[in-house]
C-alpha cells in the first residue's frame, strides 16, 4: 500500500460521549463489517469491557475508504480511557498521526478528554473536532463549539457535527480523516523500526503483537528482534487487522498490523518496545519506552483454603495474557496460603479479581491494597515493603520512604477551592496553578501515591461534579512517617487487616476501622474486643457484645429437616468466615478497609 494513502488515527472522548457507537458507524459505513456482522460496540470485545462500558485494552482495526476514486487505508487505533492504563494510551497515540476529538454536544467538553487531548497534541497529532449526539434535544452545538474553539484553537468550520446514533456526519468524518490527517512519514527502505503498542493473548496462537511500522519493511519469516527485551524471534505470520486478521507477505512503513511469532507468555512482549531485524537493525529504539511497574500491591487469597492450588493455576493463566500482573506466594495467619500481587492501579486490581471470579470461578479475598514503601535500614540497606508484614521493626530502620507523584488536575474555576482542599487532606502540596482559559484551571500537586490510588479520583469527581481530570506521574521517594497499624480481635492480631498508614492519619484510620468491623463481625457466644494498635500502643477499641441464644434453640424438638437446613446454611456461611483465634470473621471484614467512608 502506497504510504500516501494510509491514515492512522485514534478517537479521544470523555466516557459516554459516544466513542464506541461512532467507531461502529465508521466500520459500517466503510463496509468493514456487514450489517449482519454488526454487533454493538464491536471494538470492546471482552465481556467485562462491555459490561463496565470501558475499553480496557486497546486494539486496532483497518478500514478501506474510497475518496475521490482512490482507495485509502484508515487504521483506527483504540485507546483505553483510564489513568491506570495511561502508558498504553500514550503508546497508542504515538502510533497515530491524527485524532478525532469527540465531544457530546449536550454535555460540552469534559475533563477526561483533556489529558488525552494533551497527549495527542504533545505527539503533534492533527486534531479533528467532532460534536456528537447532535440529534439530542438538549444538544447545544453552538455553545459547545465555542468551548472546543477555546480549548484547541480551531476554526468553527473545522468542527464536524455528527450523531453516531443517527448516522449523521459519518462521511464528513471519514473525508476529514483523509483530507486533514497527514499520511505517515517514514522510509520503507530504511532498517526496520516498528513500535509495539499493544498485545493480545490468544490461547491457540500465543501472543499477538500489535505494531506500527515507522521505517523499513517486514516480511513473513524474517528474523526479528525486540530491542528493549533483546529477544529474537521469527515473524511466523504478519498481517493487517480487519474484523478478522488478514495475513500478508510483506508490510512496510506507515502500516499497522499484527505479528505472531510463537510467543507464549504476555510478559515477553513490552508495549512501547521496538521491533527490528536481527540483520541490519535500526540505529535506535523508538523513544518513550517504559517498563510498566505495579503501583498497588494486595494479597489475594482463596475463600476456600483448599483451593490454593487452583488459584495458583488461575493466576498463572491470567498472567499469560496480562503482562502487567505480577505475584508471588504469601501466607497469612488469618487467611492461609495466597498471593501477594502487584497491579497497575485500583481498577486493574478490580478487573483481576473479577476475572478470577468469572473466568476461573474462583472466590477470592483481597486484602488492604498498599503502595510500595522503602525502609532505609540502620546499615543503610534499602528494604522494599510491599506488604505490612514486610515492615521491619522500628529499631532496625532509620526511616521509611514513600512514593510521591506529581499530580496534574484540570478543573473548572469554581471547583478550585474544593479541589485544593481535597488535595491537602490527602497530604498534597500545591505547586502550581495556571488558568488555561478564563474558566479552566490546571493545578499541580506533589502528593503521596498511597493517597491517590484508593478513592481519590472518585472523590475528585464528586466534588467537581465530574468536571476534573487527573493525571499523575511518579516523582520518586520521599521520607514519610509511616507506621504499621494492626487490628486485634480478642488480643489476636489479624495480619490480613494490617495496613501501613501515615502517623497523622493512624488514629482516624484505626478508629474508623474498629467501628466498621464492629458492624461486620457477628455477635458470638462471647464478647469480642476489636482493637487497633501501633506496636504495643492501643489507639482505638470497640466491643461486640456476646450473643445469648443459639440458632438451634428455636428448633428444639422441632422438625429435623428444618434443623438440618439451618445447619447447612450455617455451614455455607462458615465457608465465608475465617477463624482468627476464637473469633469468626466474615469475609467482608477483610475488605472493610476499602470502604472506610
Ligand atoms: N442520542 C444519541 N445517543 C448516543 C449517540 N452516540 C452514542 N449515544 C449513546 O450514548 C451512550 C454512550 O455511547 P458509547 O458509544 O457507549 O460511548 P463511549 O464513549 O464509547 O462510552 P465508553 O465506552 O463508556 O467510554 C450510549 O447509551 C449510546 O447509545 C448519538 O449520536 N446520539
Amino acid at each position: 500500500m502506497n504510504m500516501q494513502r494510509i491514515r492512522n488515527f485514534c478517537i479521544i472522548a470523555h466516557i459516554d460521549h459516544g466513542k464506541s457507537t461512532l467507531a461502529d458507524r465508521l466500520l459500517q459505513f466503510t463496509n468493514t463489517v456487514s450489517d449482519r456482522e454488526m454487533q454493538d460496540q464491536l471494538l470492546d470485545n471482552m465481556d467485562l469491557e462491555r459490561e463496565r462500558g470501558i475499553t480496557i485494552k486497546s486494539h486496532a482495526i483497518q478500514m478501506k475508504y474510497n475518496y475521490k476514486d482512490e482507495e485509502y487505508v484508515l487504521n483506527l487505533i483504540d485507546t483505553p480511557g483510564h489513568v491506570d492504563f495511561s502508558y498504553e494510551v500514550s503508546r497508542s497515540i504515538a502510533a497515530c498521526e491524527g485524532a478525532l476529538l469527540i465531544v457530546d454536544a449536550s454535555q460540552g467538553i469534559e475533563a477526561q478528554t483533556i489529558s488525552n487531548l494533551y497527549l495527542a497534541i504533545g505527539h503533534d497529532l492533527e486534531i479533528i473536532p467532532v460534536l456528537n449526539k447532535i440529534d439530542l434535544p438538549g444538544a447545544d452545538p453552538d455553545v459547545v463549539a465555542d468551548e472546543v474553539i477555546d480549548l484547541i484553537g480551531c476554526k468553527r468550520e473545522d468542527i464536524i457535527l455528527a450523531s453516531g446514533k443517527e448516522g449523521i456526519g459519518i462521511e464528513d468524518i471519514l473525508n476529514a480523516v483523509v483530507e486533514r490527517i497527514p499520511a505517515p512519514k517514514g522510509d520503507p527502505e530504511a532498517p526496520l523500526q516498528a513500535m509495539i503498542f499493544d498485545s493480545v493473548f490468544n490461547s491457540f496462537r500465543g501472543v499477538e503483537v500489535i505494531f506500527r511500522i515507522f521505517n523499513g519493511t517486514i516480511n513473513k519469516g524474517d528474523r526479528i528482534k525486540f530491542v528493549n527485551t533483546g529477544r529474537e524471534y521469527e515473524a511466523d505470520e504478519i498481517g493487517i487487522l480487519g474484523i478478522n486478521q488478514i495475513p500478508q507477505q510483506t508490510m512496510s512503513a506507515g502500516n499497522v498490523g499484527y505479528l505472531i511469532s510463537g510467543i507464549k507468555v504476555a510478559k515477553e512482549v513490552k508495549v512501547g518496545d521496538t521491533i527490528t531485524h536481527v540483520k541490519n537493525p535500526c540505529a535506535a529504539a523508538i523513544k518513550g519506552f517504559e517498563n510498566v511497574k505495579p503501583m498497588v500491591f494486595a494479597g489475594i487469597y482463596p475463600v476456600d483454603t483448599t483451593e490454593f492450588e487452583e488459584l495458583r493455576a488461575s493466576m498463572e493463566k491470567l498472567q499469560l495474557n496480562d503482562a502487567s500482573l505480577v505475584w508471588e506466594p504469601e501466607t497469612s495467619a488469618a487467611l492461609g496460603f495466597g498471593f501477594r500481587c502487584g497491579f497497575l492501579g485500583m481498577l486493574h486490581m478490580e478487573i483481576i479479581q473479577e476475572r478470577l471470579e468469572r473466568e476461573f470461578d474462583m472466590t477470592v479475598i483481597t486484602t488492604v491494597p498498599s503502595v510500595q514503601f522503602r525502609a532505609i535500614m540502620t546499615n543503610d540497606e534499602v528494604k522494599l515493603i510491599n506488604a505490612p508484614s514486610d515492615m521491619p521493626d522500628p529499631t532496625r530502620f532509620k526511616h521509611i520512604e514513600e512514593p510521591f507523584v506529581k499530580a496534574t488536575i484540570i478543573t473548572a474555576a469554581e471547583y478550585v477551592g474544593p479541589v485544593i482542599q481535597l488535595c491537602m487532606e490527602k497530604r498534597g502540596q500545591i505547586k502550581n496553578q495556571i488558568y488555561l482559559t478564563s474558566d479552566r484551571v490546571e493545578l499541580t500537586f506533589h502528593m503521596p501515591l498511597a493517597e491517590i490510588v484508593f478513592d481519590f479520583f472518585d472523590k475528585l469527581k464528586t466534588i467537581s461534579r465530574g468536571y476534573a481530570s487527573l493525571d499523575y506521574e511518579l516523582m520518586g521517594f520521599q521520607q514519610s512517617h509511616m507506621v504499621r497499624l494492626d487490628v486485634m480481635l480478642n488480643g489476636e492480631v489479624v495480619d490480613a487487616l494490617s495496613a501501613i498508614v501515615h502517623r497523622d492519619k493512624a488514629y482516624e484510620w484505626g478508629k474508623r476501622l474498629c467501628e466498621k468491623l464492629k458492624e461486620l463481625v457477628p455477635r458470638q457466644m462471647f464478647e469480642i474486643a476489636i482493637q487497633a494498635a501501633i506496636g504495643t500502643k492501643i489507639i482505638a477499641r470497640e466491643t461486640v457484645k456476646a450473643l445469648r441464644k443459639n440458632v438451634l434453640a428455636k428448633c428444639y424438638g422441632g422438625d429435623i429437616s428444618r434443623k438440618r437446613k439451618l445447619l447447612e446454611k450455617q455451614k455455607k456461611g462458615k465457608k465465608r468466615m475465617r477463624q482468627v483465634g476464637n473469633v469468626e470473621v466474615p469475609q467482608e471484614a477483610f475488605m472493610a478497609v476499602l470502604k472506610l467512608d
